[in-house]
């Protein structure tokens, strides 16, 4: 394989006394939409969280490019290019779609408060560079028309787009998404998986939390399944599906519900 761009070794997390993630080693390939499947309670969430920094693992480590980004904070890793989306976007309902997009960079980057008052032109100059940028990014993932609206007012699936808008802002490398085509319907789905596709194509890397197994069987080469915080199964699509060690791991979690 080529060099991973983002590899886990011996990646543990304990919530307390509970052992949430038990050495979990893998690696993503540049240019893969790995599929990270897994019956509810696995780990998979859990997993991204450490990989984007939101929690620190208990030890292991985690490197991007070969760079131990390990218990980073969101906003370094964002800026380094790895992004990520959730399960249930969180837009700021009573800012403009386009208003949302644009505070994706200051967000992550930082707000240059002193910077406004040092230099105003300067400033005004990036303000009109990130609306650019945004508008760009809002074309792409066709929501450009509804950028004047309240981002409180759009569908579900709108905000899975703007979700998607918004990680595109820090031109990531890598794309973390939780379950992307949940809750969107069939039309909306097809674009998000359209744009998603594109993105790859031009060498985005994805790794997607899904349990649609039809989406994950069109989209995602290899799949990676966790069960009980430990990595289960590697392999293509089909593998997985005539898996009996996978087959266990679901059936036995809907056992324990
Ligand atoms: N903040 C927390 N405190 C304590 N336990 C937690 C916490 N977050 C998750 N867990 C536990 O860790 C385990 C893994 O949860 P996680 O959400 O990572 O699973 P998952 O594979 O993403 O599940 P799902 O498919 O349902 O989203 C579960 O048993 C869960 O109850």
């Amino acid at each position: 394989m080529a060099e991973p761009i983002l590899a886990t070794h011996g990646l543990t997390h304990d919530f307390g006394p509970f052992r949430a993630l038990h050495g979990v080693s893998l690696e993503v390939a540049p240019g893969t939409m790995t599929g990270l499947i897994g019956p509810n309670g696995a780990g998979k969430s859990t997993l991204f969280n450490v990989l984007t920094g939101a929690l620190r693992p208990t030890s292991g480590t985690v490197t991007l490019q070969g760079t131990d980004i390990t218990g980073q904070p969101p906003d370094a890793l964002f800026r380094a290019g790895l992004a990520r989306s959730f399960q249930i976007p969180r837009p700021f309902a009573r800012m403009t779609v386009l208003e949302n997009v644009m505070l994706a960079p200051k967000a992550q980057i930082g707000e240059r408060v002193w910077g406004a008052f040092l230099n105003p032109r300067a400033m005004a100059a990036q303000e009109n560079a990130i609306r650019q940028k945004a508008m760009e990014v809002l074309e792409f993932v066709t929501l450009a028309k509804l950028a004047d609206q309240a981002a409180g007012e759009i569908s579900g699936g709108q905000m899975k787009l703007l979700e998607l808008a918004r990680v595109l802002m820090g031109d990531p490398t890598l794309i973390l998404l939780d379950e992307p085509a949940a809750g969107v319907n069939p039309a909306l789905t097809e674009v998000l998986i359209d744009k998603i596709e594109t993105l790859n194509r031009t060498g985005t890397t994805f790794v997607i939390i899904e349990h649609d197994m039809d989406f994950v069987m069109q989209h995602c080469t290899p799949v990676i399944a966790l069960g009980q915080g430990r990595v289960i199964f590697e392999g293509t699509p089909e593998q997985a599906l005539a898996d009996p060690v996978l087959l266990d791991a679901y059936l036995g979690a809907q056992a324990h519900g």
